[in-house]
């Protein structure tokens, strides 16, 4: 074939250059829209020596200004077919400098705020995927370490290689791991390292170790040819926030070349099978992406999928690992880039036809929709004023700045926005608590989950009944017994006026305080270097033989002789605990610890949650 080709070529080259491409229309029917969190986009790297060389002439056409690439295949006539549309296209002189400002720059402030930001480069077999990773490593370490990015992370980093069913720690000798998910369904690369950074050469010190370790073996077009996915994975740690579920991730991923399982002539059985298993993990990521575009697509536009789209992770070591980047349940946010690599030579045509359309199909294109009528009850229909204004009246004292939280975003923008960076962005008000942030961010999230949940329900079942305590003294009653029902599903102070009082002039049973061990004895239990507790009663009130949760007698003097001996007051109290949703609490009624008044640092709000069963901070 390779010779005919090259016999050929000028008359193909003729028939291209005659060839009128019918007007496409190349962002796809005006009717759709592309998902919001996931960027195809395709490289075709320049003709290399050895192909020019030997006669062979380009079979990838780019039309100017536009997303959609000529396959020209070596045919009579000549074909502008298939046609194929991405987002992005990159020309053989495209810079990759130019792919790393537009598709892969934005992930690094995402996954540093919080967010799970993925690149993966997909492409047959001696196509440029490892050209391209390994440039865009550099140009992310550069980002990383000159000092652009706000706040302080801890960054940490791993590589392994996935070679079939198993995973190799690149940065420890190829030392085989495993890849477990745990029973909190997290998947862990059990046995990997992870490696500390703190300036760009030993970052990229690292990535080069890794580079050299890769399983490469010769295939029909690459010397050197990758038959092995290689994961880099960035964590990004906020030292404020220590919870494993905020850190953000990045991860750079060099997918095994794409090659054909039937060059049987030239492979002996065991290459054919690592052929099939790659093609095999490549199909099962494909479905993965395009599972989860839809997913994301369909609830950025505010009507997630009564059925959630069935997204097989499982079903390769690969998608596995990644869990994360694909479960719709999983709270994290994405955006997810991929670039196809495509070998321009005709030579290679059936492959980089296969490439492209790969591409194609992990665009989730779905059908626009109307811009949902504004529904106060509904963030998903707020544009940014609406939102800002939201913010102003529902953020508690002081008021979270909206202009500083939501400066240019709607409300479904600000849903999808990564956790930590909400509450950095919430922080950046002054006068504004940890707490405050944190119990903001929940309301604001679960008036979405309750907004999504009564759809579709009739309207009047929207609401709470009327009846019930007080009822039948009248409208008026109803409205003011309701009010103070609601109340008490939060641990705010029923009492009109008490927010004027100070918070430990008005100690109760119930009341949520953060607090700090002036010993430092409860460190374990901390969130975020703070502790919480609900108190129940002064600890004069129990008995001689009632211990705190490490077994001490919490009261064993008097009231008077403790304040003769210039102790403090002090109240026993329950432990408020992280529960398994993020941003949820329990409260262990049986883990007692005794608080000193001059322990509590501030009133925390707790709203009870009957749909989770947990309680939630609220402002
Ligand atoms: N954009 C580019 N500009 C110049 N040369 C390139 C470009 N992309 C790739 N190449 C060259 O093409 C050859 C193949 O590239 P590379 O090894 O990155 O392919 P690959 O897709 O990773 O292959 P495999 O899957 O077999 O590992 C290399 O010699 C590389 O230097």
């Amino acid at each position: 074939m390779e010779q005919f080709i090259i016999d050929h070529a000028e008359r193909y080259k003729r028939l291209v250059a005659a060839f009128k491409p019918s007007a496409t229309n190349t962002k796809g029917p005006a009717s759709t829209v592309a998902s919001p969190e996931i960027v195809v986009s395709a490289r075709v790297r320049p003709m290399l020596e050895d192909e020019i060389s030997r006669g062979f002439p380009v079979g990838i056409h780019l039309r100017r200004n536009t997303q959609t690439i000529d396959v020209h295949a070596l045919k009579q006539p000549v074909r502008g077919l298939p046609t194929i549309t991405v987002d992005q296209v990159y020309g053989p002189d495209a810079a990759t400098a130019n792919i790393y400002d537009s598709l892969v720059k934005p992930l690094v402030p995402w996954a540093w705020g919080g967010g799970v930001g993925t690149l993966f480069a997909y492409g047959q077999t001696g196509s440029g995927k490892t050209y391209t990773v390994s440039a865009l490593e550099k140009h992310v370490a550069e980002t990383l370490m000159d000092g652009s990015l706000e706040g302080e992370r801890r960054i940490s980093i791993s590589i392994i290689e996935l070679a079939g069913q198993t995973a190799y720690d690149l940065l420890n000798s190829r030392k085989q791991i495993s890849i477990l998910e745990d029973s909190l369904g997290t998947t862990q690369m059990a046995g990997a390292l992870e490696h500390q950074v703190t300036d760009k050469e030993t970052l990229l010190a690292y990535i080069e170790a890794a580079a050299s370790l890769r399983r490469t073996a010769p295939t029909l077009k690459n010397d050197s040819s990758s038959r092995s996915h290689a994961i880099c994975r960035l964590r990004f740690e906020d030292p404020d926030r220590p919870s494993a579920d905020d850190d953000g991730l990045l991860y750079l991923i060099d997918l095994a070349g794409s090659e054909a399982a039937r060059d049987k002539t030239e492979h002996d059985a065991s290459r054919m099978k690592e052929a099939r298993e790659i093609n095999t993990s490549l199909s099962v990521l494909k479905d993965c992406i395009r599972g989860r575009a839809l997913a994301d697509a369909d609830s950025f536009a505010g009507r997630p999928n009564k059925k959630p789209a069935y997204i097989p992770f499982r079903q390769s070591t690969l998608t596995k690992t990644l869990k994360h980047v694909f479960d719709p349940t999983s709270a994290r946010r994405c955006k997810t880039v991929v670039v196809a690599c495509v070998n321009p030579c005709l030579a290679d045509i059936g492959a980089s036809k296969n490439t492209l359309r790969y591409a194609e199909l992990l665009r989730a294109v779905i059908p626009k929709t109307k811009a949902a009528e504004y529904n106060p009850a509904v963030p998903t229909t707020w544009n940014n004023e609406q939102l800002c204004e939201w913010i102003k009246t529902n953020s508690g004292t002081p008021p979270i700045s909206p202009s500083l939280l939501a400066p240019t975003e709607t409300g479904p923008q600000l849903l999808r926005l990564p956790v930590p960076a909400f509450l950095t962005r919430c922080l950046k008000t002054p006068g504004v608590s940890p707490e405050q942030a944190q119990a903001f961010q929940v309301k604001f999230w679960k008036l979405h989950v309750d907004s999504m949940a009564q759809r579709g329900k009739p309207a009047d079942d929207s609401k709470p009944s009327a009846g019930g305590f007080g009822s039948e003294s009248g409208g008026g009653v109803v409205l003011q017994t309701k009010s103070r029902m609601e109340l008490l599903d939060s641990s705010a102070d029923p009492e009109p006026g008490a927010g004027g009082v100070p918070f430990k002039e008005r100690i109760r049973p119930g009341m949520v305080v953060s607090w700090r061990s002036a010993a430092g004895e409860y460190k374990a239990l901390e969130v975020g270097g703070k502790s919480y507790a609900m108190v129940m009663c002064p600890v004069h009130a129990v008995g001689a033989r009632v211990r705190d949760m490490r077994g001490v007698v919490v009261n064993n003097s008097t009231k008077e002789e403790a304040v003769q001996e210039g102790e403090s007051e002090g109240y026993l109290c329950a432990m408020v605990m992280p529960s398994l949703l993020p941003g949820s609490f329990g409260i262990s009624l049986w883990r007692q610890v005794v608080v000193r008044v001059e322990e509590m640092e501030a009133e925390v709000l707790m709203e009870w949650d009957e749909a989770t069963r947990y309680y939630y901070m609220t402002v």
